[in-house]
């Protein structure tokens, strides 16, 4: 199945568009979204990848975030892939838990079964969708930027510190700074990974900045009142990883603010700005 567009949304004068196709790297079909601005009529345009969060799906972000008018402003594309391989021959966690399987795929390659064929979200976001989104769409692959919330704030992070000539920015709201310490990131990376610790560390942010990873621009928001802030997301971690190696990031705290899609709605047309102007002196 090459790519199918299977609804279109006239929205800011561009266009929102869901599509299905058959990944390879995950063995199944996905969904996927796209917000084409008006921009796109004309020419290709800079492309920002959005990795949502645990039990998302490609449309949390299309219908909540209110994203479309900022890409529309600035020009910019914007992905957003769902957060797992799907499927009824997909694995999915015994115990149904939200936090591990369908809707929770870590933005990884799996290296344990029964994961190991279809969760491999990494090279699905770092090398399929760069090829196959610019054949299906007007859009640029040599300008990219990406950006996540929670599970996908750590996505996010970690593709942006491994890749960071193909990425001109990277933001996250209430990211998973530090996967390999705390109980979300403990669970997904036993079954994912297995028990070998050390092959955690590939895929925790906080490590990657330890370990030297080149500085990129960088910019984070999180909510003081995000319920997840103390046992999970630990925003600590990062502020201390990158003083200590004296990498450069813009981490903002904001009073009274939780982890919903109303927080993201409220910062989204700023880090849509950021990324636009870090795109444009890329470009430049
Ligand atoms: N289901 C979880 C919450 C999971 C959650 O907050 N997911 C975030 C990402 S980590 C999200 O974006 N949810 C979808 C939404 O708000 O539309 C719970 O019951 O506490």
């Amino acid at each position: 199945m090459s790519l199918e567009i299977i609804t279109e949304n006239r929205c800011f004068e561009g266009r929102q568009l869901r599509f299905r196709h058959r990944a390879e790297t995950l063995d199944c079909d996905m969904h996927g979204a796209i917000y084409l601005p008006p921009q796109a009529a004309r020419e290709p345009v800079p492309l920002l990848y959005w990795l949502s969060g645990l039990t998302c799906t490609d449309e949390n972000f299309v219908q909540k975030a209110g994203a479309q008018r900022y890409a529309a402003e600035h020009g910019v594309a914007i992905v957003a892939p769902d957060t797992s391989p799907r499927g009824d021959d997909v694995p999915d966690d015994p115990e149904g838990s939200w936090d591990l399987g369908l809707g929770a795929g870590f933005y990884l390659n799996a290296s344990q079964d029964p994961w190991q064929r279809h969760y491999r979200m990494y090279d699905y976001i770092t090398d399929e969708l760069p090829e196959l989104l610019p054949e299906a769409f007007p859009v640029d692959p040599e300008r990219s930027s990406i950006f996540g919330h929670s599970m996908g704030g750590h996505g996010a992070l970690v593709i942006a510190l491994h890749n960071p000539a193909r990425y001109a920015s990277v933001s996250a709201f209430a990211p998973i700074v530090a996967p390999t310490r705390c109980p979300w990131g403990e669970k997904a990376f036993s079954h994912y990974l297995g028990p070998d610790r050390e092959a955690w560390k590939a895929y925790d942010s906080c490590e990657l900045i330890a370990a030297g990873a080149p500085q990129l621009p960088m910019l984070i928001d999180q909510g003081e009142a995000d319920n997840f802030l103390e046992s999970q997301l630990k925003t600590e971690l990062l502020e201390q990883a990158c003083q200590e190696n004296s990498y450069e990031a813009t981490i903002r705290r904001h009073p009274g603010y939780d982890h919903s899609y109303y927080f993201i709605a409220s910062f989204v047309g700023s880090h849509i700005g950021f990324h636009a102007r870090a795109l444009e002196q890329a470009a430049g």
